[in-house]
């Protein structure tokens, strides 16, 4: 098998809620899994499970409290759970992408540009930088009558097609993808998995959360159960 791009090995997971006199909630326990080039690992289990943090700690958002999150890039591997914040900034400029659910965008800027300017982020130039934006805006069914406006007031589904096209326009070798079908329809999840199928054949590694029975078939290799890492099922 070839080697993992990414390793989780005994990673745990606390929350301290300060408005409850800093009380420390337990919520994950020895999370360990891999994910190889071209393969897609599905984060499964029932809400609140933790799949969402477990992206998030993966990203460098959330901190874990032990155990180790080991990328590598090309011949390094760096440990995200220690990484100094310079590192992890360039770690997520040249070698890992985040698709959340919802568009965060600077405001006033334009859908097209938004898209193009995430596809130079891994070096591509202005011209093809644009040119994947306007292809990725139209398999996603982006009215192009709405390219050259800012998407504060497009609608939930137009907003989230956006996010897709800026989460898959640069090219990174491991993808986070946290339910990005979630207000899509039938149509565009189409459209989704065949992006994603796509990154894959081009041996790009994917962890993602998948509601939808339906996608989550089409797309993943394996799916990881994050219920069996929760320390409330632990202590049961
Ligand atoms: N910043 C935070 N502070 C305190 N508790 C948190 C925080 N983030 C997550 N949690 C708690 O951790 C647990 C796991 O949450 P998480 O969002 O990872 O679950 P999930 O499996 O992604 O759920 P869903 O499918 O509903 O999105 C929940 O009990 C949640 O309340």
């Amino acid at each position: 098998m070839t080697s993992p791009i990414l390793t989780l090995e005994g990673v745990s997971k606390s929350f301290t809620l300060h408005l409850q006199g800093g009380q420390s909630i337990g919520v994950m326990q020895d999370v360990h899994f891999a994910v190889a080039p071209g393969e897609c690992v599905v984060l499964g289990g029932p809400s609140g499970a933790g799949k969402s943090s477990i992206l998030k700690m993966i990203y460098g958002n959330y901190r874990c409290d032990t155990g180790a999150i080991l990328l590598r890039e090309g011949d390094e591997v760096v440990d995200i759970a220690t990484a100094e914040p310079r590192r992890l900034l360039a770690l997520r400029r040249r070698t890992m992408g985040y698709v959340s659910q919802f568009l965060r965008v600077i405001p006033r800027v334009p859908a097209l540009a938004i898209v193009a300017e995430a596809a130079r982020e891994t070096g591509l130039a202005e011209d093809a930088a644009t040119r994947r934006a306007q292809e990725l805006l139209h398999r996603l069914n982006v009215p192009e009558r709405l390219w050259g406006l800012p998407p504060a007031t497009f609608s939930g589904g137009e907003q989230q097609r956006v996010n897709i096209a800026r989460g898959l326009a640069a090219d990174r070798p491991l993808l986070l993808l946290d339910e990005p079908t979630a207000s899509l329809d039938a149509a565009n999840r189409a459209v989704v998995v065949d992006l994603v199928t796509a990154k894959k054949q081009n041996g790009v590694a994917i962890v993602g959360i998948f509601h939808d029975e339906d996608v989550r078939s089409q797309v993943a290799d394996r799916v990881v159960d994050v219920t069996r890492f929760s320390v409330a099922s632990l202590a049961a």
